[in-house]
């Protein structure tokens, strides 16, 4: 059985990250992608659908783990009455092939070892042949084709590796992992050391590049490396998250894929990136947008694959037995095909954002901006299945029409201020229009809060983003008695939900609950922080701090109940919410100005 969801650390090399137990064990891997299928899935399902441990030969979870400073390298230790040991994990930056080393290091006495490498691609069900001589192993099936080279003696049954060594203290034993198409020849040998120096080398640039000097500086410095470990390096596009099906409750149904890019997480993304001073992302990410969303912008899609893919047909895997028995095991994602009236405003938005942190215009995107403004202004009065992607009946959800306000509110911006060319005067009238219709019928005068869709009878965590992009200002009664709502009705332990599932009748079509969901607990933050309730909202961030796992990882949501980690990992919607609300709580972005964003020229 797979360990609990936050007992895991990723590693990743920006184009696909491998998930590491506590217990040494890489229990998910998508290779050479993070939207391939698996060569290890036990995160799934059980060792037979494919895993990688190392560790002492006595098992168990480890002593301490951490990541080695700023950098995705993980290094996990284990005390044991023999003595102590090391081993260290990274996926170095992609050269020719995908790598996975791992170094074992004695730190003290002398520990029996062992090492289990079963690999099955295609999610756990194409066992390969495999061929052992010694120390090196090739393993091939189909597309793929995997080499193990070790520093000891491996040996092969049922298509399963095996180890067994001893290390002393100061001595190193490596592993590495490669893999290729199986119709490339094999690739060159790396070496375990340099490539552990290259892996730290490359993070430690990386995280140069940060401008922050809020508070919190060390949580806001793994989530932005969390963040970049999401982003494929060779097209900027940037994932939701790393797996697929971690379920959103235990034992339920709610399992889905996030190996994809949304525009709306990579829009929040980008806030947070922009905010702490990260512009070549938001610059590859605009190009990456450019070609994905390039042809009819009616045909804008929510999400798209890593290269850009349309086609993201969602299917069930019925061999795995999913997470702690949640099934369905899903790939691909049939919100691909759905209408959300709110990523045409987020994407809007984003674009505004990247615009005026690079400080100049770009045609392109103008171009781009300008025919999903002609779509909005075309579709805007259409019900939607709004930013939850709900599989219920499509609503007039509001926080899906107040981005509708906000594309034509970023539109008019850029107008004045970069002097683009469009139709000026109808942009701002529609904003007014779209404005009047959601104060009008999207506001429960009798409660005091705005509702979920229009007529509704539920609340929606979304709400508290209002004042944020700047559709009514932090001080007016509407957006006060709203946060109210949210956190007197929507929060179990002070963590937010989403929304009542059992609201009006069950709004998203799926049976069963959910867990509180993290990015609208960060809301609730900024929230709280925007109506000037200051100390709730410190000791809030504080509470959400201590969710994160020991390497300072989050998932998507959180069971204050159990205080386990539930939904897919790391999620990059939660760590967004993680660094935006320290940067609101440090004022390094005053949460009274609408995702204002600083230039990094100017810090
Ligand atoms: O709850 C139903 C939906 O759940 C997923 O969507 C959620 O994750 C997305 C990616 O982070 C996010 O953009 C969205 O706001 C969330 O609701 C799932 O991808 C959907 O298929 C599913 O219908």
């Amino acid at each position: 059985m797979a360990l609990r969801i936050e007992d895991y650390g990723m590693i990743g090399d920006l184009h696909t990250a491998a998930l590491v137990g506590t217990d040494g064990s890489i229990d998910w891997l998508c290779l050479p992608r993070f939207d391939s299928p698996a060569c290890f899935a036990a995160l799934l399902g059980d060792d037979g659908h494919g895993s990688w441990r190392l560790g002492p030969a006595s098992g168990g979870r480890c002593t301490r783990r951490r990541y080695r400073g700023d950098t995705l390298i993980l290094e996990t230790e284990w005390d044991t009455p023999e003595g102590a040991v090391r081993v260290t994990d990274a996926m170095p930056p992609r050269g020719e092939a995908a790598d996975v080393v791992r170094v074992v290091e004695g730190l003290g006495g002398s520990v029996a070892m062992r090492t289990e490498m079963r690999l099955r691609f295609g999610y756990g069900n194409v066992s390969p042949w495999v061929r052992c001589h010694d120390r090196h192993l090739s393993a091939i099936a189909g597309p793929d084709a995997a080499w193990l080279e070790a520093d000891v003696a491996l040996e092969v049954e049922d298509a399963t590796a095996r180890a067994e060594f001893t290390v002393a203290a100061g001595e190193r034993v490596a592993f590495v992992l490669t893999h290729q198409p199986s119709h490339h020849d094999r690739p060159a040998l790396i070496d375990a050391s340099e490539a552990l120096d290259d892996t730290e080398a490359f993070w430690t640039d990386w995280i140069g590049g940060l401008r922050y000097e809020g508070e919190w500086s060390e949580a806001v410095r793994r989530s932005v490396i969390t963040l970049k470990a999401l982003t494929y390096a060779p097209t900027g596009g940037i994932l939701a998250a790393a797996t697929t099906s971690l379920p959103e409750e235990l034992g339920g149904v709610r399992n889905w894929d996030y190996r994809f890019c949304w525009l709306r997480d990579a829009s929040f993304v980008l806030q947070a990136m922009l905010g702490t001073g990260f512009i070549d992302e938001a610059r590859a990410w605009r190009h990456w947008l450019l070609r994905a969303a390039a042809g009819d912008p009616g045909d804008l899609q929510i999400m798209y694959g890593v290269d850009g893919q349309h086609w993201l047909p969602e299917n069930v895997l019925d061999w795995l037995p999913g997470y702690e028995g949640s099934t369905p095991v899903r790939i691909g994602n049939a919100a691909t095909g759905q209408f959300q009236l709110d990523v045409w405003g987020e994407t809007l938005d984003a674009l505004h954002l990247a615009r005026e942190a690079d400080g100049r215009a770009d045609e392109d995107a103008w171009e781009l901006q300008r025919g999903l403004l002609d779509f909005v202004a075309r579709n805007w009065e259409r019900p939607d299945d709004s930013l939850w992607e709900v599989r219920g009946e499509q609503r007039h959800f509001v926080h899906s029409k107040v981005m509708a306000w906000a594309a034509f509110d970023r539109a008019v911006r850029a107008v004045e201020r970069f002097g683009l060319d469009g139709p000026v005067d109808q942009w701002r009238d529609l904003r007014d229009r779209i404005r009047d219709d959601v104060c009008e019928k999207g506001f429960d005068k009798t409660r005091g809060t705005f509702t979920q869709f229009y007529g509704s009878e539920g609340l929606d965590a979304a709400l508290l983003l209002l004042p944020l992009v700047g559709f009514l200002p932090w001080s007016d009664p509407r957006v006060v008695g709203t946060v109210e709502a949210v956190q007197r009705e929507l929060t179990r332990d002070g963590y937010v939900l989403r929304y009542d599932p059992e609201a009006d009748s069950g709004v998203d079509g799926l049976p069963g609950k959910e867990g509180t969901f993290l990015a609208c607990t960060f809301w609730l933050v900024d929230a709280l922080h925007g109506i000037g309730r200051e100390t709730e909202a410190r000791d809030l961030f504080e509470r959400l701090l201590k969710t994160r796992n020991d390497l300072g990882l989050l998932s998507e949501e959180y069971d204050p109940a159990t205080g386990r980690h539930l939904g897919n990992t790391p999620q990059a919607y939660s760590h967004v919410g993680l660094v935006n609300s320290a940067r609101h709580l440090s004022g390094t972005h005053p949460a009274t100005e609408p995702r204002a964003v600083k230039p990094r020229s100017e810090d």
